[in-house]
């Protein structure tokens, strides 16, 4: 707490930082300082230019155009220095090895973690680290990364982060930390990011989860289309005016259907029950379905079983019968040596077939639709993949699978790092679809998407352990049932 009295230092400054890739302005002359002792929550549409001014603060970019300076020095620049100076980032895509340990990694991460023991010291830390933000946390520091769930690799790449091995963090930043933790795990890691800036840490913190800037940040830092639109004391926005900054038009919040009563529709899919579970899961024609309960309780696996169970492992499937959005894009989403187009159409290629062949007027037909759909941010859609920001990627996943019209959608937690005027629009395509009789299995560990779906099932330790419908469908509801189980 006395280090918190100290006047705050300038941890990071950039001035008229411009950054250009082709034809897209990513920086358009920002200027951004970052105190110590602060919270700085940034945040922007999809393609703003977020990650972007977080690569030229950590050093992985260098400015086409202006300065960064880490304290008082501003000659030099780079990974090393920006290391030196106490920087340190968690990616939204994680960069973790899936194929070396979790203490692997750490040493990885912490080049001061070296000579006989090391592999002992680096579980150590990381534990202790762990412990500190995650709290009755069970990630082990042997663990194989490839293992873990993606929340616990979220978990791991935080922890590393913060930790001290040599030289102390000085600021951390999280980018779209929160995005595949359930409320439980958001609630512990900004009660530790207060923490750490109450004792002369910062940290910038990146959400399109626009209720835990507010909470948590001093500061907040509005992009826009490569600029700083807005940046003010977190006390003088409120959601509707962060919205309205960034340019998305603010929207009334979405909410169930009324009169969603679909007991009588056909029930379009099922699963087989384990002998440990009492509630049978079905999901009727037309329904917008919620798997709920703390991340990781096996919500994907039972989409992974649904789709096996409903697709052919053995000849491509005849119709469309069953669409998948997957959540771990990098993992198992996107095509990374892929066009944005060929991403797109990959799942529809019966559809777009001409005499045998891919008709490229209807490709390319299709890719426009979807990219005006959802606003997918990119000046051509021959370029990579790789060269969309984060949400513009996941927007593709979701545009692969919708184009399929298949009457039943499983989503893995599919809005990943979306901003918020483009949920709307998609929250608005699941009713629009669910109207028509598409059938949507919806994972999510947002609550606000989970209070939109018309049943939900809560899932603990592998097993349905409650199953809520309309007005029973609340937070407090499905965070009892999370850890207690049973129906309200
Ligand atoms: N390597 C690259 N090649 C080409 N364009 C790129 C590259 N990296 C980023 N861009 C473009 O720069 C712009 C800014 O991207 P950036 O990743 O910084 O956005 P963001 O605000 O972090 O978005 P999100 O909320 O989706 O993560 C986007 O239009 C993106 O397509």
């Amino acid at each position: 707490m006395r280090r918190a009295m100290q006047s705050p230092q300038t941890v990071v400054s950039v001035e008229n930082v411009r950054i250009q890739f082709g034809a897209v302005k990513a920086l358009d002359g920002v200027d951004l300082a970052i105190q110590s002792g602060e919270v700085l929550g940034l945040i922007g549409h999809n393609g703003a230019g977020k990650s972007t001014i977080v690569n030229v603060i950590n050093g992985a970019l260098a400015p086409h155009q202006g300065t960064v300076a880490y304290g008082a020095s501003t000659k030099r620049t780079g990974i090393a220095t920006a290391r030196a100076n106490g920087i340190r980032c968690a990616f939204q895509e994680l960069s973790l090895c899936p194929n070396l340990t979790v203490a692997e990694n750490t040493r990885l991460m912490h080049a001061a973690l070296k000579g006989f023991g090391w592999r002992k010291r680096a579980g150590q830390l990381f534990r202790q680290a762990m412990d500190e933000i995650f709290p009755g946390n069970t990630v082990a520091a042997d663990d194989l990364v490839g293992d873990l769930s993606i929340a616990e690799r979220q978990m791991v790449e935080i922890a590393i982060n913060f930790m001290t091995a040599g030289e102390k963090p000085r600021l951390v930043i999280l980018d779209e930390p929160t995005s595949s933790l359930d409320s439980g795990l958001a609630e512990q890691l900004l009660a530790y990011v207060r923490h750490f800036v109450a004792n002369g840490g910062s940290v910038i913190l990146i959400s399109h989860i626009l209720s835990e800037i507010l909470s948590t940040a001093n500061r907040i830092v509005v992009m826009k289309d490569g600029k700083i639109a807005a940046s003010k004391p977190a006390s003088e926005f409120t959601v509707r005016s962060l919205v309205e900054t960034m340019g998305s038009v603010v929207k009334e919040k979405s909410h169930r259907a009324e009169n969603s009563d679909l007991n009588g529709a056909e029930i379009v899919i099922s699963h087989a029950q384990k002998p440990s579970e009492n509630i049978p899961f079905h999901a009727r024609k037309g329904e917008i379905v919620g798997l709920a309960g703390l991340a990781g309780h096996g919500q994907t696996e039972m989409l992974l079983e649904l789709f096996e169970q409903q697709s052919s492992n053995w000849w491509p499937a005849r119709d469309n019968s069953i669409a998948f959005v997957a959540g771990d894009r990098s993992l198992n989403g996107t095509f990374a040596l892929w066009s944005i187009l060929r991403n797109l159409t990959i799942s529809n290629l019966r559809a777009l077939a001409r005499f045998g062949t891919i008709d490229g007027l209807r490709e390319e037909a299709l890719g426009q639709d979807w990219k005006k759909r959802i606003s997918i941010k990119t000046p051509d859609t021959d370029l990579s993949i790789l060269s969309l920001s984060g949400g513009n990627q996941q927007k593709v996943l979701f545009a692969r699978a919708l184009s399929l019209n298949a009457p039943i959608v499983l989503m893995d937690d599919p809005m990943r790092g979306v901003d918020i005027g483009t949920k709307q629009e998609v929250y608005k395509i699941l009713r629009d679809e669910a109207a028509k009789g598409c059938t949507f299995l919806w994972y999510s560990t947002e609550m606000d998407e989970i209070c939109l779906c018309d049943r939900v099932y809560v899932f603990r330790d592998g097993a349905i352990v409650a199953e809520l419908s309309g007005e029973q469908i609340s937070e407090e509801s499905i965070l009892a049932a999370s850890f207690s189980g049973g129906n309200p």
